[in-house]
Parts: C-alpha cells; structure tokens; sequence
C-alpha cells in the first residue's frame, strides 16, 4: 500500500518560507503538487493522468523519496518514505521519463542483472529474474547485445527490464511508452496486467492512453497540482477531456494482450 496524505510540493525560490497551499504561485515558487491525499493498495493498476505540468511526475517521484514533499507524508507498506528511504527505494521501483539515464552496464544481461545482483541473489534467481525481465520488454536472448549498439527504444526496454528484475512490490512507470514500438508495447502491457493480477500495483503516468485505459482499475487526473479526477475508467473519461486529456476512440474495445489470455484469466490470481 501506498499513502500519500496531504502532500504539497513547491519549487524554486531562495526562501523557504512555507506557503498556505492554496495556490500556484508562492512568491517565486511553484506549486507543483497541492494537497493531495490518495492511496494505492496492492494489486491496483492506476492511471495518473494531466495535462503538462499538472504535477504528475513530481507527485509519483515523493514515492520513493525523489522528491521529499514540502508538507504532507506518504507512507510505502506502513513506513513513511523519510523515515526508510532505502525499504522505499526497494519497494517502489520506478521507470523514469527517459529510462535510458537508467542504464549502468555495457552488455543488455549485465544491465539487467545489476539491480538482483545488488539484492544478493542466487546465480539461478539472477537468471530468471533477467530471462523473464528481457521475455517482458520482447528482448528474449538478448543478453550479450553491447548497449552501445542498441537504438534509443531498445535502451529503453533494457531500463524497464532492469527495474521489473528487481520484482518491487509497487511499480511506477513515467510515460513508458514514448520510444516503444507496436509488439515491445503490448509485450510490457501484457506484463504490467500479469505483475497486477499478482498484487504488485502499477502507476503508469502517461498521456498516450491507448490500450491501458481499459486495463486500469482506477484513473487519477491532476489540474495545477490538484485532484481533479479520482475515478474509475470509464467514469474518469468522461471528465478528463477537461483536463486537456484525449480520451482515444475506442479506448474500451481494444485487448492489448496478445497471448490468448482474457480479462476474466488475467483476474484470477494463481499464485
Ligand atoms: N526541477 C524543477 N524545478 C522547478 N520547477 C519544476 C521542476 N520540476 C517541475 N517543475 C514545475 O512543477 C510543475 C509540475 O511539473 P511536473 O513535471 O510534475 O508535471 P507533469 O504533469 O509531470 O508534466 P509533463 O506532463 O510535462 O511531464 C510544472 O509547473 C513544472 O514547471
């Protein structure tokens, strides 16, 4: 579970003086995010959704201490993030906005294995782990490829296989999809469907709604740093357009999963 209760976060400005919070401007600072409470329990797949700077990416970054909020806590299984940064840092595994800042190896297998092995795994976990992870981003052996030699899209599936070898138990994506291609995009949706049905929560933050919106269970859509949509889909996309957030035709028919498993098969936990 995550709890974010009455977070507020502002930047920019010489002075720390504390605003009251009820509104963007503080002097030279921003507010980025204002006041929000929300949580996130296990096995929740949630949309945050806004328009540019709506606060999304600040709001998901207090998750694991990036972005340590001026007022407010949030709490990851029952610890508040400043009190364990690291049991944060490990239960919340995040994908950035430009993964490929993420990558700290040479060869794609040595990338993906760094995290587990960090962990202080076996070897025969270590492997698993970086199979299943490389299986999810549709970059089956490819263990030896040099970084160097992979275009922008590939180092970004290697970044989002990094963090799912890690296996954390909520998962936060900042618009994942940008670089992906058609089969690497329903290949990491397949996978995110499968980590909900077995109780990680995932937090994707995006604006290209295509295919996740009939996948999430919950949609959260921020104006100027606030709440302003807090619903289920199909509620949450009548409301978001006036967010300034498109709601794709037939974001309800569409199955993004391409193995034959259904809705009511994704569902059924079988752990
Ligand atoms: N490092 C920073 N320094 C100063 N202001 C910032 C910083 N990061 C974000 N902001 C401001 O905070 C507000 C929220 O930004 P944030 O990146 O959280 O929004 P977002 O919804 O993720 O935007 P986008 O969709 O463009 O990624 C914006 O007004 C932005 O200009």
């Amino acid at each position: 579970m995550i709890e974010i209760e009455g977070v507020t976060c502002r930047y920019g400005g010489g002075t720390e003086k504390s605003g009251d919070g009820d509104g963007k401007a503080d002097g030279d600072r921003v507010t980025a995010v204002a006041n929000v409470t929300l949580s996130i329990p296990e096995g929740e797949f949630l949309i945050v959704a806004g328009a540019n700077g709506s606060g999304k990416t600040t709001l998901v970054r207090t998750f694991n201490g990036l972005v340590t909020p001026d007022s407010g806590t949030v709490a990851v299984n029952g610890t508040p993030v400043s009190d364990d940064l690291v049991a944060a840092r490990t239960a919340v595994g995040m994908v950035f906005q430009d993964p490929r800042d993420q990558l700290v190896a040479s060869t794609v297998g040595a990338d993906v294995a760094f995290g587990p092995e960090n962990l202080g795994l076996s070897h025969a976990e270590i492997d698993r782990r970086v199979a299943d992870a490389l299986a999810a981003v549709n970059m089956t052996g490819r263990e030896d490829d040099r970084i160097a030699s992979l275009s922008g899209g590939e180092r970004e599936r290697v970044a989002i296989a990094g963090v799912l070898a890690m296996e954390p138990d909520h998962l936060v994506l900042d618009e994942p999809f940008t670089g992906l291609d058609e089969p690497a995009r329903r290949s990491v949706l397949d996978r995110l469907r499968e980590l909900r049905a077995a109780g990680t929560s995932v937090i994707v933050v995006t604006h290209d709604l295509r295919d996740v919106l009939g996948l999430a269970d919950r949609v959260l859509g921020l104006s100027a740093g606030r709440v302003a949509v807090d619903a289920a889909p199909r509620e949450a996309a009548t409301d978001l357009p006036e967010l300034d957030v498109r709601v794709p035709e037939g974001a309800f028919d569409d199955r993004p999963v391409n193995t034959g498993a259904d809705d009511t098969a994704s569902d059924t936990v079988d752990s």
